[in-house]
């Protein structure tokens, strides 16, 4: 048994995507959707993001078995709030936000008597807004469901149906381990991308303009990563603090010892170090984990710029 009615509040390429694909894989499925922008309201009805765009997000849930919330992590409690006295009290609350600790205490506290699951689809590109969205988006990736303790498993089951159906791997974990590991291989990494592109920015008086005139290579593939939207990860960096603390520390360690291998010239330390970050390269190419977007979504949507790099 799946989802009849879903509401999804925030019309970005996650919203955007999830209602495009709830279209193609879930065709009995209705959706409802609200987004706080004019625009973006506009944009979403004029792509036919959702069956129906409606004016206010207490109008979007009044008749969802299932709303998913697709804002910026900072503003899911505000998001929650404004639905409250409308949606209906079996409806299951889940969301697709980059971090999970705090944003499920965001939503379980905005919404005390509803079931909140909330869900992270590791599915996504730079480009935000209506225009964004597209329906492979979640194809062949995962989707990490992270249910608090006690939990209803036919809600649960429902949710993982859900995600399945959209063609996502869905992984179960604790909202903590969720963010810990995210911290390291989401967070961290459009740390150093915005830290970096920023650097070579601020540097342009020394080199002359060179650095955009030869970022073909792998400063290039930086550019992209830090082009994503500032308001979201503002708020993923703001909302996993204490993960995001614990791997970067752990990060300038180890960056520091490669800094010191640089200075004494020792070879032997760099050739081991990127031996074995060949091999896991090559390892993630042979699980079949490397850019399934090549195949599914980003290569077929020219909203999206994987293939422009
Ligand atoms: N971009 C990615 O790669 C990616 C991947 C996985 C998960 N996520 C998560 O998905 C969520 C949405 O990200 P996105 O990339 O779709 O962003 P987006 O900027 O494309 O879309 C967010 C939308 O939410 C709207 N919005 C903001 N506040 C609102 C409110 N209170 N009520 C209703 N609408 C509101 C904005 O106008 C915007 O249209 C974030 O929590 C993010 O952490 C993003
Ligand atoms: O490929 C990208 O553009 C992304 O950054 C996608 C990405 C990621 O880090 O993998 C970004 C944030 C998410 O919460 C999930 C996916």
């Amino acid at each position: 048994m799946t989802f009849a009615r879903i509401a999804i509040i925030g019309l970005g390429l996650q919203g955007g995507s999830i209602g495009l694909a709830v279209r193609e894989y879930l065709p009995e499925a209705r959706t409802t959707g609200y987004d706080l922008s004019p625009q973006h309201r506009a944009l979403a009805a004029a792509r036919g993001l959702v069956d129906t765009v409606c004016e206010t997000a207490a109008d979007a849930v009044r008749e969802a078995d299932l709303v998913i919330f697709c804002v910026p992590p900072g503003a899911m409690g505000m998001a929650a709030e404004q639905v409250r006295e409308a949606l209906p009290a079996g409806a299951l609350v889940s969301d697709v936000g980059s971090s999970k600790e705090a944003i499920a205490k965001a939503l379980g506290e905005a919404l005390p008597d509803h079931t909140v699951i909330p869900a992270h689809p590791v599915a996504g590109t730079e480009n935000s807004g209506p225009d964004a969205g597209f329906a492979h988006l979640f194809r062949n990736r995962w989707c990490i469901v992270t249910p608090p303790a006690k939990v209803d498993m036919v809600m649960l089951s429902q949710l993982v149906g859900f995600w399945e159906a959209l063609g996502a791997n869905v992984e179960i974990m604790t909202p903590g381990h969720h963010d810990l590991v995210l911290a390291v291989t989401s967070h961290l990494p459009h740390l150093i991308a915005y830290t970096i592109v920023g650097t070579a920015s601020d540097l342009e008086d020394v080199t002359q303009g060179e650095v955009i005139k030869y970022s073909a290579g792998g400063f290039r593939d930086f550019t992209r990563i830090a082009a994503s939207d500032p308001t979201m990860w503002r708020d993923v960096f703001l909302s996993n603090k204490e993960a995001v603390l614990t791997m970067l520390q752990r990060f300038t360690e180890d960056l520091t010892a490669l800094q010191r291998a640089i200075r004494v010239g020792d070879g032997d330390k760099l050739f081991d170090q990127f031996a074995r970050t060949r091999a896991i390269r090559r390892s993630i190419i042979e699980e079949g984990q490397d850019d399934a977007r090549a195949d599914f979504g980003r290569g077929d949507h020219e909203g999206v710029s994987a293939g422009k790099l």
